[in-house]
């Protein structure tokens, strides 16, 4: 069950708006600690990692001993959180979280990525899985089957955690005039918590459907990722809000968000 504060329906509950709303163009978002009002065509809904490696059985994560069995219900939110933006004409941003199949993009000793990342020691442990694991090209880094991009989206390749480091995604996101992001993906404690600390500290508004996302480690991780973000650094909801949010907005005709 959702524990998003419930009072918005009543009126009761306080509002964040960034400016003050345009009556019929603002979304409110069920949120907590409080709801969030977005401009459909401001906001961005982002994808995090839904690769293979973080989401499939015989995946990276799985390979390095995370429990990914419960990844199939995260899927099929997203897909529905996805069917829904589209619709409202907010633009889709997935992420795929990667290397070149050399490594040379994962740093060398001199980077603590090198030390601290669970693909490049699960490979360093088991040699035949170099070339595999997180690698361009290769099934493990692909976008899972059930999550495919359309026109219109956006694709981006990241080579650490957070989403603004070392890619293109503040300045695309400056350039359509977006400062609310809808995150979505795995995993809620490693790249969708970075990347949404990242945003917070370029002025983006960040929220997380939190039944769109899937921590890596036991679920603790998951409920201090989620206490974090909504005490300090932005909201939390859930799919069904965001759908019920921005249904009645459209996508201007011929519009590909
Ligand atoms: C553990 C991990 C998480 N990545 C992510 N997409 O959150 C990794 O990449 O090693």
């Amino acid at each position: 069950m959702s524990m998003v504060d419930s009072r918005i329906e009543t009126g009761t509950s306080p509002v964040v708006r960034r400016q003050p709303g345009e009556p019929g163009n603002e979304a409110v978002l069920r949120a907590r600690p409080e709801a969030l009002a977005f401009t459909p065509a401001q906001t961005a809904l982002i994808v995090v990692d839904m690769q293979n490696a973080y989401a499939s059985p015989g995946g990276y994560l799985d390979l390095a001993g995370f429990d990914v069995s419960a990844t199939g219900p995260v899927i099929a939110n997203i897909n529905t959180a996805i069917t829904a933006a589209r619709a409202a004409g907010i633009k889709v941003i997935f992420f795929q979280n990667g290397w070149d199949n050399q490594y040379v993009e994962a740093g060398g000793p001199g980077s603590p990525n090198f030390h601290k990342s669970n693909a490049l020691k699960t490979m360093r442990k088991r040699p035949e899985l170099m070339g595999k694991l997180l690698a361009k090209g290769d099934w493990d880094y692909d976008l899972v089957d059930a999550l495919r991009p359309q026109p219109g989206d956006i694709v981006l390749p990241k080579p650490r955690y957070s989403g603004f480091f070392n890619t293109q995604l503040d300045s695309l996101l400056r350039s359509y005039g977006i400062h609310h992001l809808v995150f979505t993906g795995i995993a809620t404690n490693v790249c969708v918590e970075s990347t949404l600390r990242d945003g917070f500290f370029l002025e983006y508004f960040g929220v997380v459907l939190e039944d769109a996302t899937h921590q890596a480690g036991p679920p603790f991780a998951q409920q201090a990722a989620l206490f974090n973000i909504e005490t300090f650094f932005g909201w939390v909801s859930d799919v069904a809000s965001f759908c019920h949010a921005v249904e009645g907005h459209r996508a201007p005709a011929g519009h590909t968000a």
